[in-house]
């Protein structure tokens, strides 16, 4: 039998929980290789087959409806997955440009070997330019510098000893490394993260998100999806895609989400806070239970803490630590935001860690995906940050008209991917809003006070643009497997711990009440419209600090709203408990949020030349003093709180 007190106890549990972490992490290690692995095996594979079907028909058009017919037979006996689509063309020609090479370069040993017989080169070389001669010369060049015969010695490639994937398929040509200066990261996601880069061609800065789809054996069609639908959309307030290819990855990955950085200050942060369990949604590793909602807390699911005064606890990093010293990040130059850089990104199961850190695994990619967009210099998120720490209830009218008018150009970004583009965004929150700069009479662009330090820059105009498309679905299949979508989100979640839990104040409660009870998932238009209803009480109210937001988003999911809030906006209290009923039927339509008479009136707009409707060109200098006047109330309305704090403090000392 054995005794242990407890000392030496929780020290041995501590070594097994440490062992125990490594043995997983190994094992987590050995199933993304084998993964790889197996998608390399395939990739390689329909590219040979791809090969042989030219050689079979020369005819272009039916040499490839003959390799994907049988990829479709053989998928059918699961032979191959979807490596044969269209979209994988690119990385297939790799795969084969690269056997070629390996040919090429086996025959070259063979030539050392016999090159006194002089075994005629490859009539297509794979590197024309090194012709016969020069490959002689070459070859002549090497024996002297070895002084040895090289037809006693067959020389190995010198590399064939660290023979790897990613030497093999090494690309030499990347579109991204010819074109594009990497100038810093600007964020993280599940998927792979997002760089600022500079054009070398036109000059332009985009941003250009690398996806590293391998990492946790996402479905290609998942890959995909944001491409495309991003690829169809066309409105002022979205944010607009330029292009994307596929190119082998022959770089490391870089670790989706670091623990020694984020994480773990994350977990640290977690620990230090007193926040009941009971609020949670539980994010489990079980592919069967992603969510867990505890309905017995009336479906409470907001989650995030007091952390002011205690800033140094949780400290979330947005951009890399190189971005935010290159003073170039383009979001969170908010150094003073009171709130760390995304007070939604708590995660309420600090003890599992595991899905953190096996993101740490490995790289095992084979290829990346990279989109480049548009780049936006701010996000809602962060504006609102810097809003609320500069600003104080209760609002005045102008602020309350500038927000409206901000709600209301992100409501026709998504009118426009309901009603054209018959897709559901499924994503909808301050972080996936972009504000990007633009001149004064662009179409969706208002005049927005930037509340950063600098006062001569203080007001610019803005125009929000929905972003990342990550989890959009089309609208016409209307419902959903929960269990397809659950994964949806657990793939991201498991890599992504903090993002999407934290998306979860958004989510509405039927897919949450859909997905604890596993039934089908209703996937409607609703689900954006409670997102959004959430998004214009954020838009309306200044939260003071990160709980006070949880507390009253928490409140505002059961339908209440804060009294003060309900006295001064009469009408936005009504629209905003309207889009965010519990029951999706009982929700409004889009056409009827822009119908409603709070919405700047169409006296207020004005038409552009091609018929477009513009709002209205607010007057920056009449406005700029509003803004000034605003900011001076608050501060005054700040001092004789405190003032009176003080006071109070006294008489009950006394
Ligand atoms: N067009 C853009 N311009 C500027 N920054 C961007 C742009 N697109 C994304 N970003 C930033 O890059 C970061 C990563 O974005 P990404 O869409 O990959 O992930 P995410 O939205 O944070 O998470 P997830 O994909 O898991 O939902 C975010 O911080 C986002 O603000």
């Amino acid at each position: 039998m054995l005794y242990h007190d407890s000392g030496s106890l929780s020290a041995t549990s501590a070594t097994d929980t440490l062992a125990l972490d490594q043995a997983l992490s190994l094992r987590e290690g050995g199933r993304l290789k084998d993964i790889s692995a197996n998608r390399h095996g395939r990739l390689l594979f329909t590219a040979l087959l791809e090969n042989f079907c030219q050689l079979y028909d020369s005819d272009p058009s039916r040499s490839r409806r003959l390799f994907t017919l049988i990829c479709q037979t053989l998928k059918r006996i699961g032979i191959v997955d979807e490596e044969y689509i269209d979209e994988l063309a690119g990385i297939r020609s790799t795969y084969q440009s690269a056997l070629h090479h390996l040919i090429t370069q086996a025959r070259e040993v063979l030539f050392e070997e016999d090159h006194d017989k002089k075994v005629p080169l490859p009539i297509k070389p794979y590197v024309p330019e090194r012709s016969y001669e020069e490959l002689q010369g070459a070859l002549q060049r090497i024996s002297l510098s070895e002084g040895s015969n090289p037809s006693n010695s067959p020389k190995q490639d010198s590399q064939s000893s660290n023979f790897t994937y990613y030497s093999w398929l090494h690309t030499k040509h990347s579109r991204y490394v010819n074109d594009f200066d990497e100038l810093h990261m600007l964020g993280k996601g599940g998927f792979g993260a997002v760089y600022r880069v500079r054009n070398r061609v036109d000059g332009a800065e985009y941003a250009m998100k690398k996806v590293f789809p391998t990492f946790q054996q996402v479905p290609y069609t998942k890959i995909f999806r944001e491409i495309k639908s991003l690829a169809k959309l066309d409105h002022p307030n979205i944010v607009r895609y330029y292009a994307s290819w596929l190119e082998n990855a022959s770089e490391v990955v870089p670790n989706v989400r670091n623990p020694s950085v984020s994480s773990t200050k994350m977990i640290q942060g977690l620990e230090s806070l007193d926040i009941s369990r009971d609020d949670s949604i539980t994010v489990a590793n079980n592919e069967d239970s992603v969510y867990s909602d505890d309905r017995s807390n009336n479906d409470s699911i907001i989650f995030a803490a007091d952390i002011s005064g205690q800033s140094d606890n949780i400290y979330f990093q947005k951009a890399s630590p190189e971005a935010s010293e290159s003073g170039n990040s383009s979001h969170g130059e908010d150094s003073e935001n009171k709130y760390g850089s995304s007070y939604d990104e708590i995660i309420e199961n600090p003890g599992n860690t595991s899905a953190l850190y096996a993101s740490t695994i490995a790289p095992l990619n084979c290829f990346v995906l990279y989109i480049q967009m548009q780049l936006c210099t701010d996000d809602l998120e962060s504006y609102l940050f810097r809003r609320n720490s500069k600003i104080s209830f209760p609002l005045s009218i102008v602020d309350t008209r500038i927000h409206i008018q901000l709600f209301r150009a992100i409501l026709h970004g998504v009118v426009y991917i309901h009603e054209v583009a018959h897709l559901i965004h499924r994503d909808i929150k301050p972080s996936n809003i972009f504000l990007a700069k633009s001149l004064t009479f662009d179409r969706g662009s208002v005049p927005l006070y930037n509340y950063r330090d600098n006062a001569n820059n203080g007001l610019s105009n803005y125009t929000p643009k929905l972003g990342d498309f990550g989890l959009v679905i089309d609208n016409e299949g209307k419902t959903l497997n929960s269990v397809s979508f659950s994964k949806d989100l657990q793939h991201v979640s498991q890599v992504n711990a903090t993002q999407h839990v934290g998306t979860m104040s958004y989510a509405a409660p039927e897919l949450l009440d859909a997905l604890a009870s596993h039934s089908n998932v209703p996937v409607s238009e609703a689900i954006d419209i409670f997102a959004l209803g959430i998004v214009l009480f954020e838009l309306l109210y200044p939260f003071d600090t990160a709980m006070e937001r949880a507390l009253r988003l928490r409140d505002l999911r059961q339908g209440v709203l804060p009294d003060e809030f309900i006295e001064k906006h009469g009408c936005e209290s009504s629209l905003i408990l309207w889009m965010t009923a519990k029951d999706p039927s009982k929700r409004p339509m889009l056409s009827d949020v822009l119908k409603c008479d709070l919405l700047p009136s169409y006296s207020e707009e004005v038409l552009s030349e091609k018929g477009e409707i513009l709002l209205s060109p607010l007057s920056a200098a009449t406005d700029h003093c509003y803004w000034e006047g605003i900011i001076q109330e608050n501060k005054q309305l700040r001092e004789e709180n405190a003032r009176l704090r003080n006071e109070l403090e006294e008489l009950k000392k006394r």
